[in-house]
Parts: C-alpha cells; sequence; structure tokens
C-alpha cells in the first residue's frame, strides 16, 4: 500500500511581501469567521478582507523586523527528518507539508496526494495542543479538499493532540533545564518567575467543547514537575482583533503583574513547535520590552523544533498505523474533539469542559 503522511502547520510568509501578509491575514480571518454571525459568504469575505486590511500594517512591521518567518524552513526539515526516520524503520512513505494559510497550501497538496493516487493518507497537525482553529480546522481542510477530488477515495487517518506523549513531555522539558543551565538560571531562585506562554483562543471555542485550556493547564503541570517547580504561571497570547473574548490572563499582564515581585522571568512559549514571529516578535521583542519597563529580566526557552528526538516521537505515533497493530496498544483512541473515524489522539476521556 502506497501511504502519503502529510504534516499540517498554520504557515507564515518567508518573506515581508505586502499582497502576501494580505492574501494570508484574509484566509486566516475568514477560517475564523465562525466567531462573528455573517448572513453570506460573501458577507464573511468582505468582513475578513477589513480585518486583514486593519491588521496589516501592524504585522507587516513584525515580519520586517525578522526578515520574513522561519518557519516554512523548520517544518520542512522535520518532514525530512521524518521521512529519514520511518525509512530507517522499513517503512515506505512519502512525507509532505501542507500549510493553512501560506504556500503549501493544503488543497494543493491534497491535489499533489490523488496525483500520486497513494492509497492511504495519514495527516499529522504539528500543534502539541489540540485546538478547533489549528488541528482540527487543518484535518477538516484536507479531509474535505480530498473530497472534492473526482475519483480519489484513500483511506484517511488523522492524529489530533499528541501532548500526552512520553517522549515529548521529556524533550520539551529538558528544552528547558538545558537552556536554565547554559544561561547561568536557578528556577527555584525565587526570584525567578517560570511562565506558560500559550497561544490564546477565544472563549467562543472553548463554550463549544474545545479543552484546549486543559491541555494548557494538565502540560504545565506536568513539565512544572518534572523540571521540578512548585510555582509557575501560565499566561495566552491574544489577538483582539474582532473585540471578542479570549483566554485570560494575557502572558503581557502575568508579566507586568511581577513588577517589583521578581528579578526575572522565564518564558515557555508552550503552544509552538516552530520559531515564528508569535516566539520571535510577541515574545523576544514585545513582551522582553514589557518587562524591562517593570524592571525585570526576560530569558525566552528556544522552541525545539530540531530536537532529534522530534522526528522520532512522531514516527512513534505514526507506527500503528503503518504496521498495523491496535492503535489504544499506545494509548491513540478516537478523538472526542474531531468526532470523524479514523481520528485519533491521547487525548480521549477527559471529563467534559466545565
Ligand atoms: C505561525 C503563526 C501562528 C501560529 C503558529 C498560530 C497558532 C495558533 N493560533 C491559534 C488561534 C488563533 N489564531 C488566530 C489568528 C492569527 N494567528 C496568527 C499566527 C499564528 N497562530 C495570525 C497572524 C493571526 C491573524 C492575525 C492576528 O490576529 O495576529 C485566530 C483568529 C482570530 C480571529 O479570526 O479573530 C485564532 C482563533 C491557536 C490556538 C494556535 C495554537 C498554536
Ligand atoms: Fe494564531
Amino acid at each position: 500500500m502506497e501511504i502519503g503522511i502529510v504534516l499540517l502547520n498554520f504557515g507564515e510568509p518567508a518573506t515581508p511581501e505586502r499582497t502576501e501578509v494580505l492574501e494570508y491575514l484574509t484566509r486566516i480571518f475568514h477560517d475564523n469567521a465562525s466567531l462573528e454571525e455573517a448572513e453570506t459568504e460573501e458577507e464573511e469575505w468582505e468582513r475578513s478582507r477589513e480585518l486583514a486590511q486593519r491588521r496589516l500594517p501592524s504585522l507587516m512591521e513584525e515580519y520586517e523586523a525578522i526578515g520574513g518567518s522561519p518557519l516554512q524552513e523548520q517544518a520542512t526539515a522535520q518532514a525530512e527528518g521524518l521521512t529519514s526516520t520511518l525509512t530507517d524503520r522499513g517503512h515506505n512513505v512519502t512525507v509532505y507539508h501542507a500549510m493553512q494559510f501560506m504556500e503549501p497550501l493544503i488543497p494543493d497538496v491534497a491535489a499533489e496526494l490523488a496525483d500520486e493516487e497513494f492509497d492511504s493518507i495519514i495527516a499529522v497537525p504539528i500543534y502539541p495542543l489540540c485546538g478547533p482553529s489549528t488541528t482540527i480546522s487543518s484535518i477538516d481542510a484536507l479531509e474535505t479538499s480530498i473530497d472534492e477530488i473526482d475519483g480519489y477515495e484513500p483511506e484517511f487517518t488523522a492524529i489530533t493532540g499528541w501532548h500526552r506523549a512520553p517522549v515529548y513531555n521529556r524533550l520539551r522539558a529538558e528544552g528547558i533545564t538545558t537552556f536554565a543551565e547554559e544561561e547561568g538560571l536557578d528556577l527555584q531562585d525565587p526570584e525567578t518567575v517560570f511562565v506558560f506562554s500559550a497561544h490564546g483562543t477565544p472563549t467562543k471555542y472553548l463554550e463549544e467543547g474545545s479543552r484546549y485550556d486543559q491541555y494548557v493547564e494538565e502540560h504545565a503541570e506536568t513539565i512544572a514537575s518534572m523540571i521540578g517547580i512548585d510555582d509557575y504561571e501560565i499566561g495566552y497570547q491574544n489577538h483582539t482583533n474582532r473585540g471578542i473574548e479570549w483566554t485570560e490572563p494575557e502572558t503581557e499582564d502575568v508579566v507586568e503583574g511581577l513588577e517589583g515581585e521578581a528579578e526575572r522571568v522565564v518564558i515557555e512559549p508552550m503552544s509552538f513547535m516552530h520559531e515564528q514571529s508569535e516566539t520571535l516578535v510577541e515574545l523576544d521583542i514585545d513582551l522582553r520590552e514589557d518587562a524591562e519597563a517593570v524592571g525585570l529580566d526576560l530569558y525566552r526557552v528556544p522552541v525545539p523544533h530540531d530536537d532529534p528526538r522530534f522526528p522520532t516521537l512522531l514516527s512513534d505515533v505514526i507506527e500503528p498505523f503503518l504496521s498495523g497493530f491496535e492503535p489504544s496498544y499506545y494509548q491513540l483512541r478516537q478523538c472526542e474533539c474531531r468526532s470523524e473515524p479514523g481520528t485519533y489522539c491521547f487525548n480521549a476521556g477527559l471529563p467534559p469542559q466545565q
């Protein structure tokens, strides 16, 4: 059987080019159009274009500050790492990477899969903490794009949340302790406050059943115990484009609230598997300025996008579907955030959102 694996990512422009950034933003806002009530598809597009125009100047500034995003390069390297690990294990697979909002776009990659006539497709979003606008939306986009291709009906498997995979927790925890050692930081020092910074989400998505905030909390608790700290803070990096409610507290408020309480903050960007504007600009430039303004030194843990254990982790997660053994043997069960059969994760069986 010919198998195609698709790693799914958010995407970001590699160069700060206005037209490209505007199209990118319009796609993102349209994908989240359900956050507001539009009567027609045309109204949804109009509103998305309006929001994109409004956000364009500040996002252009962010990309100009970092000379474009390195996300694409890192995602390509992750796909190559996975190919090599699976090939070493004796599997004959082709690994693609596709982006929700930037080339290579998901529908274009779906067309390539059809051209190659793969019998089976395995989708793996590279978002450790499963969320509706990222993990679920990217899988839906791939499955819909495949369904829309006439005469092409491969078997479709998707893997959603994998933050509970043991190797993932280990590599993340070691990333933090290695960084602390390199920087000469004592994480037990009462003058050092540890902050997990998660990408925020609109509370509407939580009310509709997403458990993203629970995943954030349980992952923070686990990593804190692995690195041996009792006290820590959680903050969310929110986008306030639509005047709707997002997860609280904001990372910025958490850090500013530490004025006079500590000498330094250590920030772990827990939602990301790539360095991109959210880490390189929002944390390294903007949050550092906020921290310094209240007398705190800021240290930001690097994202372990090139940790050599990451391709092993992804290969282990995919292995049941390649070798044909029962996914529940590896604790992979039918996903409850996405009910379509063939969707698996490590998060099934959690109590429902309060
Ligand atoms: C590479 C960049 C980005 C990653 C990775 C990313 C992850 C991520 N995003 C959400 C939830 C939302 N993000 C939304 C908008 C949005 N996200 C990015 C960039 C990344 N997000 C951009 C550039 C934008 C649009 C412009 C902006 O506000 O900056 C939205 C939609 C908001 C809306 O429509 O009003 C949601 C929802 C999560 C949970 C996440 C997890 C890793
Ligand atoms: Fe986002």
